[in-house]
C-alpha cells in the first residue's frame, strides 16, 4: 500500500549521510558509546568478525532511544539536530498509519495511540552498517527476528540487503525510492490477538557495497501492560485471548537478551 507520508527526500538523505559520517568516525571514538546494557540511551556495537552459530555477524550497529527522551551522539557535527528532525518526523507517520490499523480493528481511530499511551511511547533510532563483505555466503547482517514495538519505519542507501520470510521462504525486498518500509512489531500482533502477524526479517551482506539502513520502531510506553485488546477477546467474540499480558519494559528486556519473546506470551491453544 502506497500512502503519501510527507517526510523530505532531503531529510532522509541527511540522516542516511549523518549515520555515514558516524560510522566513519574513528573506532576510539564511537567506543565511547560501547556497551552491553540494552537501557544506554546511546549505544554503538560492532559485530564485525563475531561467529555465532553457522554465521559470522557482519554490522556495526548505533541505537539511541529518541523519545520520550532525546539521546544522541554530539558528533558529527548537526547530525543530532537532523536525527531529531528525522525521528519527530517518523514518529508522525507511524501514529497516522496505527490510526487506519485502529479503524481495521473496528476501532476508533485514536484507540492504538490512547491504549498504548503513545504521548511517551518509546521509540528508537537504529542505524545499521554492513561493510563490505569478502565471503558473504558464510556471513549475516542481522539474524532472523522480528521487531519488538508496534510498527517500524526502514529506509536504506540504495544497497538491497533485507528479506522478509513468508510461507517459510526467504524473499529479498527493497523499499522504494524517497518511501519506507514498513515492517509490524510483536506489540501489534499481541494488541490485535494475531489479527496482525509480526513480520519475521532479516539483513544479508555482500561482497561490493557497504550498506547502511536506519530502522526506527515506536512501540508502546514502556510501564504499559500490553495484552489483547479487551474488545477483541471473550464475550460476543468468542475468542480467548491468544497472548499473556507483560509491560512493555519486561518485554523488550527479555527480546533483547536473545530470547524469542513472542513465543513465550503466546498461549498455546488447549
Ligand atoms: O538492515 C535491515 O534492512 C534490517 C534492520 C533491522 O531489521 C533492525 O534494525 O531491526
Ligand atoms: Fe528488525
Amino acid at each position: 500500500m502506497l500512502v503519501n507520508h510527507g517526510v523530505s527526500e532531503s531529510l532522509m538523505k541527511q540522516v542516511l549521510e549523518g549515520c555515514n559520517e558516524f560510522f566513519n568516525l574513528p573506532m576510539e571514538e564511537k567506543m565511547e558509546f560501547e556497551g552491553k546494557d540494552i537501557w544506554k540511551p546511546i549505544r554503538f556495537g560492532t559485530g564485525v568478525d563475531v561467529k555465532v552459530e553457522k554465521f559470522f555477524f557482519w554490522r556495526d550497529f548505533l541505537k539511541c532511544y529518541v523519545h520520550p527522551h532525546f539521546s544522541f551522539p554530539n558528533k558529527p557535527k548537526g547530525f543530532s539536530e537532523v536525527a531529531e528532525e528525522y525521528s519527530k518526523r517518523t514518529r508522525e507517520v507511524i501514529k497516522e498509519l496505527l490510526k487506519g490499523v485502529s479503524e481495521s480493528l473496528g476501532f476508533e481511530e485514536s484507540y492504538i495511540e490512547k491504549a498504548m499511551n503513545l504521548d511517551s511511547g518509546s521509540q528508537i533510532f537504529a542505524a545499521n552498517l554492513y561493510p563490505i563483505c569478502p565471503q558473504p555466503e558464510i556471513a549475516m547482517g542481522i539474524p532472523a527476528h522480528t521487531d519488538h514495538g508496534l510498527l517500524t519505519l526502514l529506509i536504506e542507501n540504495d544497497i538491497r540487503g533485507l528479506q522478509i520470510q513468508h510461507n517459510g521462504e526467504w524473499f529479498n525486498v527493497h523499499p522504494l525510492p524517497n518511501s519506507f518500509l514498513v515492517n509490524s512489531g510483536d506489540h501489534l500482533e499481541i494488541l490485535s490477538n494475531g489479527r496482525y502477524k509480526s513480520i519475521k526479517h532479516r539483513a544479508v551482506v555482500n561482497n561490493k557495497a557497504t550498506r547502511i539502513s536506519i530502522a526506527v520502531p515506536l512501540g508502546p510506553s514502556l510501564d504499559k501492560v500490553v495484552g489483547p485488546a479487551p474488545e477483541l477477546i471473550g464475550g460476543e467474540t468468542g475468542r480467548r485471548a491468544a497472548y499473556l499480558p507483560m509491560t512493555y519494559k519486561d518485554y523488550m528486556e527479555r527480546q533483547l537478551e536473545g530470547k524469542p519473546c513472542l513465543d513465550h506470551v503466546r498461549i498455546p491453544v488447549a
